[in-house]
């Protein structure tokens, strides 16, 4: 569905650029505990100023199936990421005909739980439209979740070694991506797609415009 996305824009400006750069999708944050979240007017903004050009992704958190209908009609979102702990039968309460992307943090288990995942949402006639794998945080009890954006790397090999169990679902790598690593993290795990937030910022949020279109062209010559 997409190959190269940049996550977590919250500025019209960055948006661009990574549009005229070559970015496949954009990712617009609606977690309100992310750094990088941001409200549905200015998301309608961004979006419109990309319009025709990058799949607009929106990213949930345990959000309702309401809010994301809601949020997916005024915004035009072309794609849902649900990143936190909705079941799969979830898939079957969002607005249809709308791709749903899901990110599965990748721990000591390895793939094979997001394998039961997406067997589960084909099952239920709703297939994925890809797996986004990011990194799983290690939190002390008591503290927040990290659900994502977190900065930190997968195990690469490994998930090459195990990614044919979510196949033929494409598989975008996330999780501590840069435009240094993207070429070797592309090469190693063998994925479909890539995405990064922290890996081309200067700040959670504030994109360094040179980093995206780095970003962007590494990944471009490496997936080819
Ligand atoms: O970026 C966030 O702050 C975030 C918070 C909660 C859920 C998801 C979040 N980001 C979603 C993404 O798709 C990120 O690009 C992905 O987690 C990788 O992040 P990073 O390791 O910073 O590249």
């Amino acid at each position: 569905m997409f190959t190269i996305k940049i996550c977590g824009i919250t500025r019209h400006d960055d948006a661009v650029v990574a549009a005229e750069a070559g970015a496949d999708a954009i990712g617009l944050n609606f977690y309100a505990k992310s750094p990088r979240s941001v409200s549905v007017e200015t998301a309608m903004e961004i979006a419109r100023a990309v319009d025709g050009g990058p799949v607009v992704v929106g990213v949930f958190v345990n959000a309702s199936a309401a809010e994301i209908a809601r949020v997916v009609a005024a915004v035009a979102l072309g794609a849902i990421q649900l990143h936190g702990d909705e079941p799969a039968e979830f898939v079957n309460e969002l607005p249809h005909g709308v791709p749903v992307i899901r990110a599965a943090r990748i721990g000591a288990a390895g793939l094979a739980e997001a394998a039961a995942y997406r067997d589960a949402c084909g099952d239920l006639g709703r297939p994925l439209a890809a797996m986004l794998l990011d990194a799983s945080v290690k939190v002390a009890p008591g503290e927040e979740v990290v659900y994502g954006g977190s900065g930190h790397r997968l195990d690469w090999p490994r998930v090459a070694a195990e990614r044919g169990v979510l196949a033929p679902t494409p598989l975008i790598l996330a999780g501590g991506l840069t435009p240094v690593n993207v070429a070797e993290a592309i090469a190693v795990s063998r994925c479909d797609g890539v995405d990064t937030a922290s890996g081309v910022e200067v700040s959670p949020g504030v994109k360094d415009q040179q980093m995206v279109r780095s970003f962007i062209a590494a990944a471009r010559r490496a997936l080819r």
